[in-house]
């Protein structure tokens, strides 16, 4: 094959293998068996052996890197990251909205979200190309683990615009990847994860790509790092921003009228938890008006205009051993 031709070749399958990745990973909803993408995945590895000079960081090949680090270099947060402050009951959920209307006034919309129970992460694109991934850490120091993010499958290595955008979402690992993962470990006498968030934590902090590539590890964006270059006006509406960049953003998240209208939310999903195919520890109830968020501010560590409500610590159980009184 002449390099012209390899070129033209080599494009396709970006392309193709690009969409049936997306459609995999992000829609949940492949339009072609595995064994097609994993026939022009071979071509494209085959080309790409041919022709290296014709590899690029936004190849679909380039998911897995080779070389294990040694250590992760640090990343300065140019917009901190925030931690979310606390409710944990139907009185502090009031609370929080009587002290957003005293500052922005009674009109006022939330946007309910799932609390993914993960990790922070900040993914960085430029012109489209997923150039660097990394933890949120204290908020304003992470660590770079662009190389193991590569290897979440639904994280783009390309958006659909060539936009440079910073984003903010949780990383995950889903509960039937968790009881494998621990089956695994527990059948080699090795230590298990004590939950989810712990072993997605785990996997993300391993040297070797390849580990983190063996975790099933997902994603979910819930923030834009800088919202005013977008020109999206709410919350709701950069989060359909993200999902049209090509994101997975999950799709339980509500818009809410009333602080009512939140609180049904969180009983809602306080039944439907167990159900989920992964583990969330609470709601994330926002000021849907950037405007109003810019009104309410933010203290040193949270935002005035979001909030997260915890579920109560799951009871654990502890049977009572009956003693018999002699
Ligand atoms: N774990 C989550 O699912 C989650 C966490 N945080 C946020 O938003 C924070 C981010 C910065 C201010 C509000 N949203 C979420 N959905």
């Amino acid at each position: 094959m002449d390099k012209q031709t390899a070129e033209k070749q080599v494009k396709e399958l970006h392309r193709l293998l690009t969409q049936y990745n997306y459609e995999y990973h992000v829609l949940d909803n492949p339009s072609v068996p595995d064994a097609e993408y994993d026939r022009l995945m071979r071509e494209l590895l085959d080309i790409e052996k041919e022709f290296p000079e014709l590899v690029t960081p936004d190849s679909p090949s380039q998911r897995v890197g080779g070389e294990i680090l040694s250590a992760f270099e640090k990343v300065v947060h140019e917009i901190p990251m925030l931690s979310l402050g606390n409710a944990f009951n139907e009185a502090d959920l009031r609370d929080f909205d009587r002290r957003v209307k005293q500052t922005v006034g009674e009109d006022v919309e939330y946007v309910c979200e799932l609390k993914i129970d993960g990790l922070a992460i900040s993914l960085r694109y430029e012109q489209g190309i997923f150039r660097q991934g990394s933890t949120r850490g204290d908020g304003t120091i992470g660590e770079d683990i662009t190389s193991n993010l590569r290897t979440i499958r639904s994280i783009p290595l390309r958006l659909h615009q060539p936009m440079s955008i910073e984003v903010r979402g949780e990383a995950y690992m889903p509960k039937k990847s968790f009881e494998n993962l621990n089956r695994v470990k527990e059948e080699n006498g090795e230590e298990p994860f004590a939950n989810p968030r712990n072993a997605a934590a785990g996997s993300l902090r391993q040297l070797d790509p390849k580990i983190a590539a063996s975790r099933n590890l997902d994603i979910f964006l819930y923030a834009i790092g800088d919202f005013t270059e977008t020109g999206v006006t709410t919350h709701s509406d950069g989060l359909d921003l993200l999902e049209k960049l090509g994101f997975k953003v999950n799709k339980e998240r509500e818009k809410c009228a009333t602080i009512d209208a939140v609180i049904e939310y969180v009983n809602k999903w306080t039944v439907e938890r167990p159900n989920l195919p992964y583990e969330i520890d609470g709601i994330v109830i926002k000021v849907n008006s950037l405007q109003q968020q810019q009104e309410l501010g933010t203290t040193a560590k949270s935002p005035r205009w979001a909030i997260a409500y915890k579920f109560p610590a799951e009871e654990v159980v502890t049977k009572l051993v009956d003693i018999e009184l002699s």
